[in-house]
């Protein structure tokens, strides 16, 4: 058992931005939501997050739904790390991982030793123990992102919600982060958008279009270049890679104004 939604749909502003989406990933997956801009990823991600209520249908824990569930409590369990969080405050890095163990400190404070077991833990994951005392403001776009990822990693959830997280990480943290997400004990559902990094990490895949779900299944079931074109209108050749046996997709640039025109 673990984070799901059944046929889960959400107005919003009038429109249906996400429309009937099942979603049961199997318990420490990591499933990769892809579409293109406006296509409904990060509002599935806010539903499961539990940071908005569904118009109709149910997302639940544990079989139960999430309307039903304390914040403290769901927040024991999912962890979000979104596409567009900043704090105001100038803290330290390690402040604002420490946030993280919030939802774990009992009336009676919880357990010291376990709250900086999981802060440093997370730092030494994200690659910042040489950063804890540094100030937000002081970091780069990547280490921002690092310590938003270390934060929900210091929160040692079950289920763990990432929107777009490789945005501003060089080439060697977006690996590093995508392999640690495959190798928590965690379900994971992760909003990418490169369709390479989807293919080699992501157990399963669900690709969005206009709110709904056009493809589900394996990376290899599902990026075909039918459906890359059906979906980014996209020309792609789709290889099997020998030693991973995972897709590899290569684009190939159209004329834009043939494309355009069409
Ligand atoms: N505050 C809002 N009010 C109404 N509609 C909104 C609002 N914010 C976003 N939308 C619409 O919801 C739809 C889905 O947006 P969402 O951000 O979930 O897409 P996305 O797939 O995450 O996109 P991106 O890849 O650009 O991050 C879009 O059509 C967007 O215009």
């Amino acid at each position: 058992m673990t984070l799901q939604t059944r046929d889960v749909t959400w107005n919003r502003g009038g429109r249906l931005v996400v429309d009937g989406i099942t979603l049961d990933p199997r318990p420490g997956e990591t499933i990769g939501l892809l579409g293109p801009n406006g296509s409904g990823k990060s509002s599935l991600i806010r539903l499961l997050s539990g940071a908005v209520r569904p118009t109709a249908g149910l997302v639940t824990l544990d079989d139960t739904s999430l309307a039903a569930i304390s914040r403290r409590e769901a927040a024991r369990a999912i962890a979000t790390v979104t596409q567009h969080a900043d704090t105001v405050v100038d803290i330290t890095v390690c402040d604002i991982v420490a946030l993280g163990r919030i939802p774990h400190r009992g009336v009676f404070g919880g357990s010291r030793q376990a709250d900086t077991e999981a802060v440093s833990d997370a730092l030494e994951r994200t690659g910042l123990q040489g950063k804890a005392g540094e100030l937000w403001h002081r970091l780069s776009g990547g280490e921002r992102q690092r310590v938003h990822i270390a934060r929900a990693l210091a929160q040692q959830p079950r289920e763990l919600l990432l929107d777009e997280p490789t945005n501003h990480l060089d080439i060697r943290y977006q690996l590093d982060l995508l392999q640690l997400i495959t190798e928590l004990p965690v379900t994971t559902v992760v909003a990418l958008h490169d369709l390479n990094l989807a293919a080699m990490f992501c157990d399963a895949l669900l690709v969005l279009k206009d709110g709904r779900a056009v493809a589900a299944g394996s990376p290899n079931d599902v990026l075909t270049p039918e459906l890359i074109a059906l979906v980014y209108d996209v020309d792609a050749t789709v290889t099997i890679d020998d030693k991973t046996n995972r897709p590899r997709i290569v684009f190939n640039p159209s004329n834009r104004n043939d494309r355009l025109k069409a």
